[in-house]
């Protein structure tokens, strides 16, 4: 009779969890977003999180929402989790792989997964259903055939003494 664990992480909440264990390290105030992309053998590739680009200070760029200036507001610095992870990734191709991702993929990180092989996207949340962005990634998706669905949540609570 074996005596292995049983109450082990399954693979779907290993990813998830990671990719929301990325997502903390977010400055944004309002939606903290993180992704984890695995290939098809389940070994993880990369990881990612909305942020700033490279040498643009979270304390000198904006972090509000509104504002008569665009220039003003996060939406024109921010780079999304998912571009993070494709970016960060530096090793051969990400033909085929899983994108994991704690919100749905808006229309560009959607172009950048499609373009990059990418073929298939399990999401968490998707708050933001029906909007623009998501209804012409969700067209993309479907054209390009990159399958995409909601990750189904155990309710497993983890707590990680640090
Ligand atoms: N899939 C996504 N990945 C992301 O990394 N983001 C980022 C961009 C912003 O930093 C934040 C969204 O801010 P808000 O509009 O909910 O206050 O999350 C947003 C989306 C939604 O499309
Ligand atoms: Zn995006």
């Amino acid at each position: 009779m074996s005596d292995k664990r049983k109450d082990y992480i399954n693979w779907d909440e290993y990813f998830m969890g990671v990719a929301k264990l990325s997502g903390l390290r977010s400055k944004d105030p309002n939606t903290q977003v993180g992704c984890c992309i695995v290939s098809q053998d389940n070994k993880i590739l990369s990881m990612g999180y909305n942020g700033l680009p490279k040498g643009c200070s979270d304390d000198e760029f904006p972090w509000v929402r509104e504002g008569e200036d665009p220039l003003k507001t996060k939406y024109v610095y921010t780079v999304h989790s998912e571009l993070n992870a494709i970016l960060n990734f530096r090793g051969g191709s990400l033909e085929g792989a899983k994108l994991y991702v704690s919100l749905f993929p808006c229309n560009e990180c959607a172009k950048a997964i499609i373009q990059s092989g990418i073929k298939e996207v399990i999401y968490d949340c998707n708050k933001y259903d029906g909007s623009t962005a998501v209804q012409a990634s969700m067209r993309m998706f479907d054209a390009a055939g990159v399958a995409y669905h909601q990750y189904k949540r155990s309710n497993r609570k983890i707590e990680i003494e640090l």
